[in-house]
């Protein structure tokens, strides 16, 4: 695992959506071999997205050749639901990029059987080849995507009960209301993620810091799923400084070592 500790926010957006590009370019994806790309919802991103929407339009990247798999949805939302995670991709990142919108996956939470539907998702990934680049955030209590506390490690795409904790963390998004919030969600699963040849967890704010130190720093254990990404053979986590408090100041001074030089081009590119 790397783990990339930067001071702000903003820097991780910087960095993160750098790496994207870079890994698109590099990869050079064309109609018959497609840059896969996972991506998440949620508050963290949304600077990432932005970043990358800028990118976009200074001509750094194209998203033409690019088909992405977003990790999971909410069961129920009426369709266009300003909540669904479809509609959020939509406002965020979709609608402002050359992505072609036959190239855009998402389990659909209104299938007739969900089950199925699950299923579904799955082959499709695999019919692509898998997935390239997995983006994704961290809950409090470390869950990937919807895998929540005591998910299977070994977990597929699947219906998932979401718990209480993270229904009030997503109430922000329903005026606050919690009881406008789905109890129940389609997600990726653990195996799922793992799947992909290169995750990046972005985590942010001093909310995350547990969670952060269990991935890093705890053992592989299936109620904090997020630290799974120690069995990924390349993940990345992406932390500003408050997401790293709970770290021993060891730890972190070793990522940091590791880092350093990286980091002094990091500041110079965002700073520039
Ligand atoms: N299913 C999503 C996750 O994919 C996301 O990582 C998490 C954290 O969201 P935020 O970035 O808003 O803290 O929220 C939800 O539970």
């Amino acid at each position: 695992m790397r783990l990339i500790p930067l001071q702000t926010s903003e820097e991780t957006a910087h960095w993160t959506a750098r790496y994207i590009v870079n890994r698109i370019n590099k990869f050079n994806p064309g109609k018959e071999r497609p840059f896969v790309l996972g991506l998440p919802t949620g508050g963290t991103p949304v600077a990432t997205y932005k970043e990358l929407i800028r990118l976009y339009s200074k001509g750094e990247v194209s998203f033409k050749h690019v088909v992405t798999f977003n990790m999971d949805e909410y069961v129920g939302l009426p369709a266009g639901h300003p909540e669904s995670y479809r509609q959020f991709m939509e406002e965020q990142l979709f609608s402002h990029i050359d992505l072609p919108a036959e190239n855009v996956h998402f389990l659909n939470g209104n299938a007739e059987n969900l089950e199925l539907e699950c299923q579904a998702y799955e082959e499709a990934i695999l019919s692509y080849g898998g997935i390239e680049l997995f983006l994704g955030g961290v809950g409090r209590d470390g869950h990937i995507a919807f895998n929540e506390p005591g998910s299977s490690l070994s977990s597929r795409s699947r219906i998932k009960t979401l718990t209480e904790d993270t229904r009030r963390a997503n109430a922000r998004f329903f005026d606050g209301d919690i009881s406008q919030v789905p109890k129940l969600a389609l997600t990726m699963g653990v195996a799922t993620l793992l799947d992909a040849r290169e995750v990046i967890i972005l985590a942010t704010g001093a909310d995350k810091s547990r969670a952060v130190e269990a991935a890093v720093e705890g053992s592989v254990n299936h109620l904090w799923t997020v630290s799974a990404m120690q069995l990924h053979p390349k993940s990345i986590m992406v932390c500003d400084d408050a997401a790293t408090m709970e770290l021993k100041v060891k730890t972190l001074r070793y990522f940091q070592d590791i880092e350093a030089v990286n980091i002094k081009e990091v500041s110079r590119h965002v700073h520039a």
